[in-house]
C-alpha cells in the first residue's frame, strides 16, 4: 500500500539516493585523511558525488522565506495557532522568550568550541565510554560514500559529564559540570514545554496526551562543530536527515550552515540572535498522524569560519511508551498513517537499514511494515 507520508517525503529534494559504498575508512584513518582546518588541501575522503553536493551556500538566505518565529510569552491562544501553522507549514520554527539565559547559552558555544579545539588524542581520550566522539563521519559507515565535514559529540547518558569535565579540563572540572548540567536541565524544561504546546497546538488535551508527555525526556544531546573547509561545494557537514525524537532543539551560533528541505529546494536558514530553533522529529510525526511532519535537514560548511551547533534530543524515554496517535486526531478526513510503535525499535531499525533521509521512518512506520520490510533490504 502506497502511504501518504511516503509520496509525500519522495517529492523532497533529498530523496535523491546519496550513492551506497559498503566499504568505508575507519575514523583513525578518517582522522588521518583529515588535514588541520587551517590547510587548504581537500582530501578526497571527504568529496561526495555531484548529485549529493550543496548548491546553496550556507549563508545563500531567501527573503522572504525565512522561518516563522514564536514568541513563548505571547497569550497562549495566539502562541497555539502561530505553532500549528509553524509545523503545518514549515516542520521548523525559531522560538523567541524561551526563558533560556542568554549567558548560559553563550558559555555552552564557549565550551563546546574550547573542547572541539583540543588535540585530537586529548578529546578521543576524554571521551571514552557513554561519550560517542565522531570524527569527520557520516551518521553510518555503511550508509554513505564520503565523511563529513564535522566533529560530533553525541551524548546519551548525563553520568558521562564529570568525566569529560574532568578530562578535557582538569583545572576547573566542577565549574564545567555544573554549566553542562544546567544547560541541559533547560533543554529539558524547553522540551518539556515545547511538546506540551505541540500538542495543545493540534487541539488535543494534556490529560489525553499524558502518556507522550509523562513517557518523554532526553534521549540525547549532540555538539557538531563544523571546521572551515577548502571545499565547501563538495562537501557536507551533516547529511540531510530527519530527527528520530519527537522534538529536537537546536542551539547554533550566528554562521549559519543548517539548511531544511522545502517543496523541492533547499532553504537556508538565517541564526537569528538569542533564538532557538525547533523542529519536528520523527516520533511526534506518527503520534500526530502525521498532521506535523519532521522535515528533512542538512548542515553545510563554508571557507571562512568554523561554526558550532548543538542539538538537544526531546524524545521518547519510557520503554513501554507505544507511539500511536491519540483517537482525537484520527477519523474519516484522517485515517491512521503510521502504524503504531516504541522507539527502541525505530533506533535499532535505522542503525541496521539501509535506507536514507526520511525513508528509514517511512518504511519501518508504513502500515504494510512486513511489505516494506523487503523493500528496505533492497538497496535504494
Ligand atoms: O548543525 C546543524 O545545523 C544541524 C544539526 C542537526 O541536524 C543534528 O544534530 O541533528
Ligand atoms: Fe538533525
Amino acid at each position: 500500500m502506497a502511504l501518504q507520508v511516503t509520496a509525500a517525503a519522495s517529492s523532497t529534494v533529498s530523496s535523491a539516493p546519496l550513492a551506497f559504498i559498503p566499504a568505508r575508512p575507519s575514523t583513525s584513518k578518517a582522522a588521518m585523511d583529515l588535514p588541520s582546518s587551517s590547510s587548504k588541501v581537500f582530501p578526497e575522503s571527504h568529496r561526495w558525488p555531484p548529485s549529493d553536493c550543496p548548491k546553496v551556500f550556507h549563508n545563500q538566505y531567501i527573503r522572504g522565506l525565512e522561518l516563522p518565529v514564536i514568541d513563548l510569552d505571547e497569550d497562549e491562544r495566539v502562541c497555539l495557532e502561530k505553532l500549528r501553522k509553524a509545523c503545518e507549514e514549515w516542520g521548523f520554527f525559531n522560538v523567541v522568550s524561551h526563558g533560556v539565559p542568554q549567558d548560559l547559552m553563550k558559555s555552552m558555544e564557549g565550551l563546546s568550541k574550547s573542547f572541539f579545539g583540543l588535540p585530537v588524542e586529548s578529546k578521543i581520550q576524554a571521551t571514552e565510554g557513554s561519550w560517542k566522539f565522531r570524527l569527520y563521519e557520516s551518521f553510518s559507515r555503511k550508509k554513505y560514500t564520503a565523511c563529513s565535514w564535522v566533529e560530533g559529540l553525541n551524548v546519551h547518558d548525563l553520568s558521562a559529564i564529570p568525566q569529560i569535565a574532568s578530562c578535557a579540563w582538569p583545572e576547573q572540572s566542577t565549574t564545567i559540570s555544573k554549566t553542562f548540567t544546567d544547560y541541559l536541565r533547560e533543554m529539558d524544561k524547553l522540551g518539556k514545554r515545547i511538546l506540551r504546546l505541540l500538542v495543545l497546538s493540534l487541539g488535543v488535551k494534556e490529560s489525553t496526551a499524558s502518556d507522550l508527555l509523562s513517557g518523554c525526556g532526553f534521549t540525547g544531546t549532540r555538539f557538531n562543530y563544523y571546521p572551515s573547509c577548502p571545499e565547501p561545494s563538495m562537501a557536507l557537514g551533516l547529511v540531510p536527515h530527519t530527527d528520530p525524537n519527537c522534538v529536537t532543539i537546536l542551539h547554533q551560533d550566528s554562521v549559519g550552515g543548517l539548511q531544511i528541505a522545502r517543496k523541492g529546494q533547499w532553504i537556508a536558514v538565517k541564526p537569528i540572535d538569542n533564538a532557538i530553533v525547533i523542529n519536528i522529529g520523527d516520533s511526534f510525526q506518527a503520534w500526530s498522524n502525521c498532521r506535523y511532519k519532521s522535515v528533512e535537514h542538512r548542515a553545510v560548511v563554508n571557507s571562512d569560519t568554523p561554526r558550532v551547533s548543538i542539538g538537544y534530543f526531546y524524545g521518547p524515554v519510557a520503554e513501554d511508551l507505544v507511539i500511536q496517535a491519540p483517537s482525537e486526531l484520527v477519523d474519516g478526513d484522517h485515517p491512521p498513517v503510521h502504524r503504531p510503535f516504541r522507539y527502541m525499535d525505530y533506533m535499532s531499525w535505522r542503525t541496521t537499514s539501509n535506507l536514507f533521509g526520511k525513508n528509514a521512518f517511512n518504511v519501518f512506520t508504513s502500515l504494510d511494515f512486513p511489505g516494506a520490510a523487503a523493500a528496505a533490504s533492497e538497496k535504494p
